[in-house]
């Protein structure tokens, strides 16, 4: 029995990032002036999540209301899986991971034929840090070509941020249904359970999993009150559940990057209302206000964050979120494509759709790299001479149809074994900035060049 075929094209959202909501599927379902009464509405269980501690500040506190059929806690109790699942680290050590300085980069991984869903096509790629001890990350890949079967997933260590890159993905959460095409992406809070359905069959994409924090809009600053990622452009589901009996009914539920499983004869998707400001949201890239620069020189990524997950220190982010969206450039006098450079964070991409700016070959949508904390990087050899032929007189260029997109993170990565084992892996990744050309006009000795710079000039020797 596939999960929930019949998801209507017309699928109602609430919309508002950080917003406090409340949905009903049945009108009258949620309590009218309390969270907790003795007796809820139709019979139902009122059940809270809470995704910070109680006594974070309001500003920050996180936590929803669900009504329900039969509160999550009714099922069998909880088995490691078996099969286990084996690709999927929370807590990275030198026993499950590695840190290199070199540039990493991969084909983009191909989608099985062999029935695989969204659990088991979910693979570590690299990480940091630990879910247990609430502070570290995870980017995961996934491929599948079949939906879920009678079972939920839900991620007890941390928050997903999910981006399609192949293949739509219809999401059933406690909270109601998301649809999601590539190009648009879901946050699917930590502890929430979800179920995937692949309506087109193939689908390949990429998870940034966050441990200890959550994302948040980032500020503006100077931009001003509007512009990058608007609230609004954020949706949350509406109230959807089933009274159905499923007999076999099995939670997956990964804890400390194992899978454990628990049995029930119901639907997790049986939450007939809710409120609350702990969500599942959606968005879609398109809908990114970009700012950039209008004059000269090339712009940080960090203009173009969509969403970041703060550390406690300020402006550093545990994982940002950050987008190249299509959009003009017109720098003058400007090496438009990105800077060379070293960064103290690390910096994992992904590919969409289209090409990226700094690499005319090889990095391919479903494709990712990853370039630690300090490891040199930017733009390939055929890129730099490109950008320096066409010369100063470049006039306004529009990227289109491109979307490429960056995992930051201040914690440095350690990279699974089958990642850098993977036939995908891209073993010359290198040689693409091998090429790269002195063309540095001093050349001499010391006292030819001093002589050049008092204005002696060689040919006058
Ligand atoms: O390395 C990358 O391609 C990402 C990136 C893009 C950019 O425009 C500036 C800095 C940066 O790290
Ligand atoms: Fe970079």
């Amino acid at each position: 029995m596939e999960n929930h075929q019949d998801f209507p094209d017309d699928l109602s959202y609430q919309s508002g990032y950080g917003n406090s909501f409340s949905s009903e599927a049945l009108p009258g379902a949620l309590p009218p002036a309390q969270n907790s009464p003795l007796l809820c509405p139709y019979g139902l269980y009122a059940e809270q999540i809470s995704g910070t501690s109680f006594t974070s500040p309001r500003m920050l506190n996180l936590r929803s209301w669900l009504y329900r059929i039969k509160p999550s806690v009714t099922h069998e109790p909880f088995k490691p899986r078996v099969p286990s699942h084996g690709k999927l680290v929370s807590e990275f050590n030198d026993s499950n991971s590695s840190a290199t300085p070199t540039q990493l980069r991969w084909k983009p991984v191909e989608i099985p034929d062999s029935p695989i869903d969204f659990i088991d096509g979910l693979f570590t790629v690299c990480g940091a840090g630990s879910s247990f001890l609430r502070h570290g990350f995870a980017i995961h890949m996934y491929t599948a070509n079949k939906s879920m079967e009678n079972s939920a997933f839900c991620s007890a260590d941390g928050d997903f941020l999910v981006v399609t890159q192949k293949g739509r993905l219809w999401i059933t959460t406690e909270c109601g249904r998301l649809q999601l095409s590539p190009g648009e992406i879901a946050i699917l809070p930590q502890g929430f359970r979800f179920a995937v359905d692949l309506p087109d069959g193939p689908s390949r994409g990429y998870v940034a999993e966050i441990f200890g924090s959550h994302f948040q809009l980032p500020d503006l600053g100077p931009i001003g009150a509007n512009g990058l990622a608007a609230p609004r452009d954020f949706l949350a589901p509406t109230a959807w559940f089933e009274e159905s009996h499923r007999p076999g009914y099995t939670i997956v539920q990964k804890f400390g990057g194992e899978l454990f499983t628990a049995k029930q004869d119901f639907s997790p998707f049986n939450v007939v209302a809710w409120h609350g400001n702990y969500v599942p949201f959606k968005y879609e890239l398109s809908k990114f206000c970009p700012y950039n620069t209008v004059l000269i020189d090339h712009s940080d990524p960090s203009i173009n964050t969509v969403l970041t997950a703060p550390t406690e220190k300020p402006g550093v982010a545990l994982l940002d979120f950050v987008i190249f969206p299509p959009r003009w450039l017109v720098a003058e006098h400007t090496f438009r494509p990105p800077y060379y450079h070293r960064n103290c964070m690390s910096e994992f991409m992904g590919l969409i759709y289209g090409g990226y700016e700094a690499k005319a070959d090889g990095f391919l949508p479903g494709g990712s790299s990853l370039h630690s904390c300090m490891t040199p990087h930017g733009p390939d050899t055929k890129t730099y001479e490109a950008t320096v032929a066409r010369g100063n007189e470049a006039g306004p260029f529009r990227i289109k149809d491109t979307m490429a997109f960056m995992f930051e993170s201040c914690l440095i990565p350690r990279v699974c074994p089958w990642a850098l084992e993977s036939p995908f892996m891209d073993h010359d990744y290198y040689q693409c900035w091998i090429g790269l050309r002195s063309h540095f006009t001093g050349g001499g000795t010391n006292a030819e060049r001093k002589d050049i710079h008092e204005g002696h000039g060689k040919a006058e020797k």
